[in-house]
């Protein structure tokens, strides 16, 4: 599904962001990126979604070495790509509906079809009784999971979420959790960055951590939070 090969990330400056990264998530995979503030998580999440590019070696998705992606190709390889952000930049005036439809909407859905989209990944979250709500009128927990549900409406193969609960406490962490688990089990692909280190504990899957840029593990954690 996606797949580092010794990837540099310099930043203009010279700044090493990410030093020959290499890594494999399966199809149908879920796992966490961890590491410390400034490790190079989100730029490792950015060159997924083609925000960034590599210094040098390749990132692919689904077998596309996204070195040969064109700047006019990026819309279409970004559609296979959720993403959900810690702070999860709704659009504040616009009601739930309009929030998740908007993916749909930039695709040139619309009527019956999108709404039917709409409503099912509203579903999915748990919110399908806050459509007409405008953001503010929800809480982060709820506000994070119209981000999720603006995420999957359009039924992306592959989930990057940067900090997904940064904000939250355990409870929602949990429950936001568990709706990545839910796609997860359906089959969908999930990478979360995340610097809490209880909650990955807790969750017991695989763990990539970077530090100042380079990948030193790659396994199942061992930060012993419920042992
Ligand atoms: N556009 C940029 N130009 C120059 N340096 C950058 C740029 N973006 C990030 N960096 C630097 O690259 C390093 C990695 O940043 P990155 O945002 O990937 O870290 P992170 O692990 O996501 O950190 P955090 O947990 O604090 O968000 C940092 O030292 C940062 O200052």
């Amino acid at each position: 599904m996606l797949r580092f090969e010794q990837v540099t990330k310099s930043y203009s400056g010279g700044f090493v962001a990410l030093d020959r990264v290499s890594f494999h998530l399966e199809k149908g995979e879920m796992a966490f990126l961890t590491g410390h503030s400034g490790a190079g998580k989100s730029t490792l999440l950015k060159l997924i979604s083609l925000i960034e590019r590599p210094t040098t070696g390749k990132v692919f998705i689904n077998g596309v070495d996204l070195s040969r992606v064109s700047k006019g190709q990026v819309p279409y390889v970004r559609r296979d790509i959720g993403m959900i952000f810690q702070n999860h930049k709704l659009l504040m005036n616009h009601s739930v509906f309009d929030n998740v439809a908007l993916p749909l909407v930039i695709e040139g859905f619309s009527g019956k079809d999108m709404t039917k989209r709409v409503h099912a990944a509203l579903d999915k979250v748990g919110l399908l009784d806050k459509v007409r709500c405008l953001p503010h009128m929800l809480s982060g927990g709820e506000q994070q999971r119209v981000g999720i549900a603006r995420a999957v409406v359009n039924r992306p193969p592959l989930l990057l979420a940067d900090e997904p609960t940064g904000n939250l406490d355990p409870d929602l962490s949990k429950d936001i959790m568990n709706v990545f688990e839910a796609f997860n089990q359906v089959g969908v692909s999930v990478l979360i960055a995340s610097h809490d280190l209880s909650l990955l504990a807790r969750m017991r899957y695989r763990t990539l951590t970077l530090k100042n840029g380079r990948m030193i593990n790659d396994g199942l954690t061992s930060y012993g939070a419920d042992e």
